[in-house]
């Protein structure tokens, strides 16, 4: 599995506060990874960190070569007074053909709303044209930072769905922030639980299970990704020590495609 990016023992330090800290993970191409945690936990920091937009106080991070990035974010600020077609916002971030246009937001099963208003649109189409716009640079890593906000649960249902047609169709890695667990988790390598730390991390299965992410979550949230729970009986002992060294090199290798399942 080709290594995108790794982030080695990262923190962020903002005014005296910790908001993240020893946060190590490997990226890789055709690999998604939910990252999950309560509000306040870093996961937007920690998006922001992986898109370069922050560096981190200390700690490394390597990146592939030519790594191009197509970013969701959580949801934009459109100047109510500015009109703006969909046509007009897709040309923002690059210069794109019509066909282009059409061709991407074809993809994302938007291309009727080529001639709208970005200011009518419903929380869903806004979300599939933030997507086709991620799109138009044929990233190799596509981010989402909770990309079904403001989305009815057709709408979600859909939105990842097209998610990961985008990641067939650029044969790209996924990071996503999402609380979507029982709509996320079936299509997830990845989980990663974090607060502020990475908690515990691994297969949807693993995680689940794990002292932490209950005490996060609580039994409903670990239900729902339970469902998807392999069927073997063995432990997965990689989740159970906290906030040391020997944690996170026990993470690592499962991090970077060694799975135990
Ligand atoms: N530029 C900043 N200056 C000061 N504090 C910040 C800054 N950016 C983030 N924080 C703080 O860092 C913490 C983590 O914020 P972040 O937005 O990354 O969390 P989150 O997990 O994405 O939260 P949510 O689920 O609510 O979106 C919060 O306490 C936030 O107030």
């Amino acid at each position: 599995m080709k290594q995108l990016m790794a982030l080695n023992n990262i923190s962020i330090e903002i005014n005296k506060q910790k908001i993240l800290y020893d946060v190590s993970l490997s990226i890789n191409l055709n690999q998604i990874i939910t990252i999950l945690g309560p509000n306040g936990a870093g996961k937007s920091t920690l998006v922001k960190v992986i898109l370069g937009l922050i560096s981190p106080t200390t700690g490394t991070i390597k990146r592939a070569s030519d790594l191009t990035i197509g970013y969701v974010p959580q949801s934009i600020n459109l100047n109510p007074t500015l009109p703006i077609t969909v046509e007009r916002f897709m040309h923002l971030n690059k210069q794109l053909s019509y066909d282009d246009i059409i061709k991407t937001l074809s993809l994302v099963k938007a291309e009727y709303l080529i001639d709208r208003s970005m200011h009518q649109l419903s929380g869903g189409e806004l979300q599939r044209v933030l997507l086709a716009q991620a799109l138009a640079k044929r990233p190799k890593l596509l981010i989402l930072d909770e990309p079904t906000q403001g989305v009815d649960v057709n709408g979600q249902v859909l939105l990842y769905d097209l998610i990961m047609d985008a990641k067939t169709e650029f044969n790209c890695g996924v990071v996503m922030v999402s609380h979507d667990l029982h709509l996320v988790m079936a299509k997830t390598d990845e989980v990663i639980c974090l607060n502020h730390h990475i908690c515990c991390s691994g297969t949807p299965a693993s995680v689940s299970n794990d002292p932490e992410f209950i005490s996060l979550f609580g039994q409903h949230g670990a239900s729902q990704i339970a469902l998807y729970k392999h069927h073997h009986n063995h432990n997965h002992d990689f989740c159970q020590h906290q906030h040391n060294h020997q944690h996170q090199k026990k993470i690592l290798p499962e991090l970077s495609g060694h799975n135990n399942d």
